[in-house]
């Protein structure tokens, strides 16, 4: 092991009660809002595609021409409310919000740059609208900072002399100041989602993220971290040069869960992060968006696949440009929650089911408290049955489809085939998407007939 002043703070996962509250959370509302969502991925009449966060470094805007954009991001839709409550209709446990993306614009009234919400027409401070509507519901708050910040002066992608470094050590001062800004301002922040640390420039102060990581955890103890944010003295990041885990959980998957499925994900705590179109975190009103929305299912497969891992998923949002929510991913949210409303208990406080396989129609839950085994079937196979194998020496006393009050444990067919080998008829069961049973199992106490 190498001796690292900015390694891994910890060999094990987190074990306090913070940190077990955001792994039982399961599924969190990403959502990417600011100037972009003005533009929506469309500049000077034509549509760019994988543009909506992007468009000014895409379609090559003047830096004042993008600055305008804040006269015009007048929040006459916005209702944090309204936000919230589609958090509670998705079922997610945390929000995670973009207090400022690359182009540097603060959707809050920061001291330390003129580009932010207080010179705009409404001025509203829309983090603190938002903390206090999420937090009325029960909802958690976790705000995404962009370490890159393309408006400021002192922002250098790599450095290549004396200079470069002179002004990027006053870029880091700033967006430390901010960060301190942010506990300050809003100290029942339950975490910090890094991102735009991939740079050279970043990647050779590892010390600075180090130290933005202990300040925020001296402000706000019990705050909640992720690997994006760190570098070692090595530059290394995520995982330090010990091959150790920064940060709190693993933040790499964006856009992908763990394929194909493999255990091993599931020794640390990590979050997915996942559009509902193909490719757009911002709100993007053109056809290369809208026509890739991902359906709820999708969606329910996604989360279980996470939980079984023992992950969580985090589903972004990008609201329009007059703060109302499209109306798409509402419904979206809409259908994902009501499955959970019924199904949720093998999501909620559930992770890996160690000793069962990967079944391959779905996936294995288990209730980190109860023990209880949970099988999500979102891949129902052409049969209408799924083989159901058990760890070695199990027995499946019976199963209960969620959902189906009443549908006594026994009820439900299903046969042995061999030994801790089942097949299970899903012919009778009906639900609204995706299939949940909960699995009543037992030790084989006897001989077992094997089939011939
Ligand atoms: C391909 O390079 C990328 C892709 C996505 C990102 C940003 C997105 O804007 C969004 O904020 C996502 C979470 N982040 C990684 C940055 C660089």
């Amino acid at each position: 092991m190498m001796d690292l002043k900015y390694g891994a703070s910890r060999e094990k996962p987190r074990e306090d009660a913070a940190m077990k509250r955001f792994r039982g959370h399961r599924v969190g509302q990403f959502i990417h809002w600011g100037l972009y969502a003005l533009p929506a991925g469309r500049w000077e009449g034509k549509d760019v595609e994988f543009a909506a966060e992007f468009l000014p470094r895409v379609a090559k805007i003047p830096q004042h021409r993008w600055e305008a954009l804040a006269n015009d991001f007048t929040l006459a839709d916005f209702d944090a409310e309204r936000w919230a409550d589609t958090a509670v209709a998705l079922g997610a446990r945390y929000m995670t919000i973009t207090t400022k993306h690359h182009d540097g614009f603060c959707l809050w009234p920061s001291a330390h740059t003129d580009f932010h919400m207080g010179n705009t027409p409404s001025g509203r401070d829309v983090l603190g609208e938002l903390v206090a509507a999420y937090e009325a519901r029960g909802i958690d708050v976790n705000f995404y900072y962009s370490v890159l910040d393309w408006r400021h002066p002192d922002w250098r992608f790599t450095l290549e002399n004396d200079a470069d470094n002179l002004a990027f050590a006053r870029y880091l001062d700033f967006a430390m100041k901010q960060l301190v800004e942010l506990a300050e301002r809003y100290p029942s922040v339950k975490g910090f989602w890094f991102d735009g640390t991939w740079d050279e420039s970043v990647k050779a102060n590892g010390w600075w993220t180090w130290e933005v990581e202990r300040m925020l955890k001296e402000r706000i103890p019990g705050v909640v971290v992720n690997s994006r944010l760190r570098a070692d003295d090595f530059g290394a990041r995520h995982v330090d040069s010990n091959g150790l885990l920064m940060g709190d959980y693993e933040s790499g998957y964006e856009r992908r869960l763990p394929e194909p499925w493999d255990r091993s994900v599931a020794a640390h705590d990590w979050e997915a992060c996942m559009t509902i179109p193909q490719a757009s975190w911002g709100y993007h009103q053109g056809p290369w968006a809208q026509s890739t929305l991902k359906h709820p299912w999708d969606v329910v497969d996604m989360i279980a696949h996470c939980t079984s891992l023992g992950g969580n998923f985090l589903l972004n949002f990008g609201p329009r440009g007059d703060g109302s929510m499209a109306p798409a991913e509402v419904e979206i949210a809409r259908t994902v929650g009501q499955w959970l409303g019924v199904n949720g208990e093998a999501i909620y406080g559930c992770g890996f089911a160690e000793g069962w396989e990967y079944p391959g129609w779905g996936y294995f839950t288990q209730d980190s408290s109860t023990g209880q085994v949970f099988a999500v079937v979102t891949r129902e196979p052409a049969s209408g049955r799924i083989r159901l194998e058990l760890p070695t020496g199990m027995e499946l006393v019976g199963l209960q489809l969620l959902g189906s009050a009443g549908h006594p444990f026994n009820e439900h067919p299903f046969k042995r085939l061999a030994g801790s080998v089942f097949e299970v008829d899903l012919g009778g069961a009906t639900s609204a998407g995706p299939l949940v049973f909960a699995l009543e199992t037992g030790a084989i106490t006897g001989p077992v007939a094997e089939k011939e």
